[in-house]
């Protein structure tokens, strides 16, 4: 008998996603299920133009804003990329991150990876993940909020709301990070950069079949919005300043100052 159990997996996670490969009859709405979460790096990096620069540069940023002994969300954090780059960024007295998502499958994941992380390195920022729906929870002050491809999941009668929450939650001088896929309000330029993230995809290794079926699972339940969409949105929830980033074809990320 061994004295230890085996790992129940590695922590470095190299599943390839295969989960839109085979014909489906009825392709089901998209749900961030154990199924996504055993494939979720690989799907994002080859899903998503300027992924990994966008996590990497979020923990950039957030060393500018954070402050002293206040808090830093990662709101939808599957399984804690933005999180372990808030961590391997900010090193400013008493922050903590608070990592939330509503996925018991992305948040079991999230909490493995975020142990390995600690395992690794030393003086992280103290971290909480916490099951729970954005639209529900408790708020603290925080000198940071991230949202990375959160909102265009949340119905678009509550986002505007939910900014309004964020807004009254960030200390002054803090800060909103919002990356999004966006829409194009200009039919030929939303035809264009819908065409490029196809070639995109294809680059990486999608086929035809995937892209179509991976399209048709997610368009009832993601819904983007117009770069107009999201500027005038966070004004009204009381945000004084939208400033892009990052855009990589469709995708985009901005910061909203309070
Ligand atoms: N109401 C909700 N409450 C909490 N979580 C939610 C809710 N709705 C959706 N989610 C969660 O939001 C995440 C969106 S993925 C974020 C990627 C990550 N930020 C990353 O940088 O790797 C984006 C994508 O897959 O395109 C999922 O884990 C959902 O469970
Ligand atoms: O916009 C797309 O085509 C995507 O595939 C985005 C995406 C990435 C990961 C999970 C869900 C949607």
């Amino acid at each position: 008998m061994r004295a230890f159990p085996a790992p129940r997996r590695p922590t470095v996670n190299r599943q390839p996603d295969q989960l839109f490969a085979q014909p489906l009859d009825q392709v089901p709405d998209f749900v961030f299920n154990e199924d996504v979460a055993r494939v979720f790096p690989d799907m994002i990096k080859r899903s998503v133009p300027g992924y990994p620069t966008i996590v990497e540069n979020i923990g950039v940023l957030a060393g500018q804003f954070a402050q002293p002994n206040s808090l830093l969300y990662d709101l939808g954090s599957s399984l804690g990329a933005v999180t372990q780059a808030l961590r391997r960024h900010v090193q400013v007295e008493g922050c903590r991150v608070i990592a939330v998502d509503n996925s018991v499958a992305m948040v079991e994941r999230c909490r493995e990876y975020l142990h390995a992380q600690d395992a690794m390195f030393q003086e992280l920022l103290p971290v909480e993940v916490i099951e729970a729906d954005i639209l529900a929870m408790q708020w603290q002050p925080a000198s940071l909020v991230a949202m990375n491809f959160t909102l265009q999941f949340i119905a678009p009668e509550n986002r505007l709301e939910l900014l309004s929450r964020i807004h009254r939650t960030l200390l002054p001088g803090g800060a909103l990070i919002l990356s999004e896929k966006l829409r194009f309000e200009d039919q030929q330029q939303h035809a264009l950069l819908t065409d490029l993230h196809v070639a995109f995809k294809r680059a990486n290794g999608y086929s035809e079949l995937e892209i179509a079926q991976k399209r048709s699972a997610i368009e009832n339940v993601m819904l983007p919005d117009s770069l107009e969409q999201h500027r005038e949105r966070l004004l009204a929830a009381g945000f004084s300043n939208v400033v892009p980033w990052f855009q990589c074809l469709n995708f985009a990320s901005l910061v909203a100052l309070p």
